[in-house]
């Protein structure tokens, strides 16, 4: 039977490219979903979905709502995909850049172009639920004064001209993917030097450094902590963490170890970690 694979966007949009590249020569069905909150839906309702959802930006940042939506559907992370992200300035075929009055994107993309946008003050920008959707829209209701950030291969699909290429504020952009699956079909690697946490501390002194100090002395690497406040106990803190590691030993050791720390962690997934780019 075909994977089905939950998606946010339409054809053309980066999370389909991604999952294109993850899953090269694999046979699946792409379910397109409007928002982040419907993939992650989706993925925990059926048991054969999996997801593939964006995370982190390496301009604009954490997608941390993701995090959020990963932890309270109760999903696994499987795999990581890095994307190189070029955006691209479209506009319908026989049009001009004079006409353009807005600019339409995913939050996103927007903020990682902010650069450019800020050469243009009059010109309205607005946000649109992917990148694709939005080169569509021009497409479809054959929209003169809007231009759509997105890749090209949706300029392509989507028949409109680029003007402007490669405008993301630094030319090496990347995007990091999960594979997501539901506690039905995720099945535990075998092999993995990465791994997803997220660690409740309590507010109290030396909490943090307690486990920052098991995961220093057991030589590994912390690649990524992001922070999120616990909406019903102010000032106390949910953080994600990332670990990179070539002794699995050291780690089978550092769980054994933050048990012992009397906070709550749960591992969200334990998987190969892709190469960036
Ligand atoms: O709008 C799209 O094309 C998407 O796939 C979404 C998304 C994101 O969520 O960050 C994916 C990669 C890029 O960073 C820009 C937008």
């Amino acid at each position: 039977m075909k994977k089905k694979i939950a998606i946010q966007g339409i054809k053309g949009c980066f999370h389909e490219i991604a999952t294109k590249k993850y899953f090269y020569k694999k046979k699946y069905n792409i379910i397109k979903c409007k928002t982040f909150n419907e993939l992650t839906y989706f993925v925990s309702k059926n048991t054969t979905y999996l997801g593939v959802i964006a995370i982190e930006n390496s301009i604009a940042g954490a997608l941390i709502y993701n995090y959020n939506l990963i932890r309270k559907k109760m999903l696994k992370i499987s795999g990581e995909i890095y994307l190189y992200i070029n955006h691209n300035l479209m506009i319908l075929k026989k049009n001009n850049i004079k006409n353009i009055k807005k600019i339409i994107s995913h939050p996103m993309a927007l903020l990682q172009c902010k650069n450019y946008l800020s050469k243009y003050p009059k010109i309205k920008i607005s946000e649109y639920r992917d990148t694709a959707e939005a080169a569509f829209f021009i497409f479809k209701k054959k929209k003169k004064n809007i231009a759509a950030i997105a890749s090209k291969e949706a300029a392509f699909i989507y028949n409109l001209k680029i003007i402007d290429k490669n405008i993301q504020t630094v030319n090496k952009n990347f995007t990091r993917f999960l594979i997501l699956k539901n506690n039905f079909n995720y099945k535990k690697n075998k092999i993995f030097n990465k791994v997803s946490f997220f660690f409740k501390l309590k507010n109290n002194i030396g909490e943090f450094y307690k486990l920052i100090k098991v995961i220093f002395n057991l030589n590994i690497n912390i690649t990524n902590i992001q922070t999120l406040p616990r909406k019903k106990k102010p000032w106390e803190y949910i953080f994600y963490i990332d670990i990179t590691f070539n002794v699995i030993n050291n780690y089978l050791l550092m769980k054994k170890k933050i048990n012992k720390i009397n906070n709550f962690y749960y591992i969200l997934g334990e998987y190969k970690n892709s190469i960036k780019i």
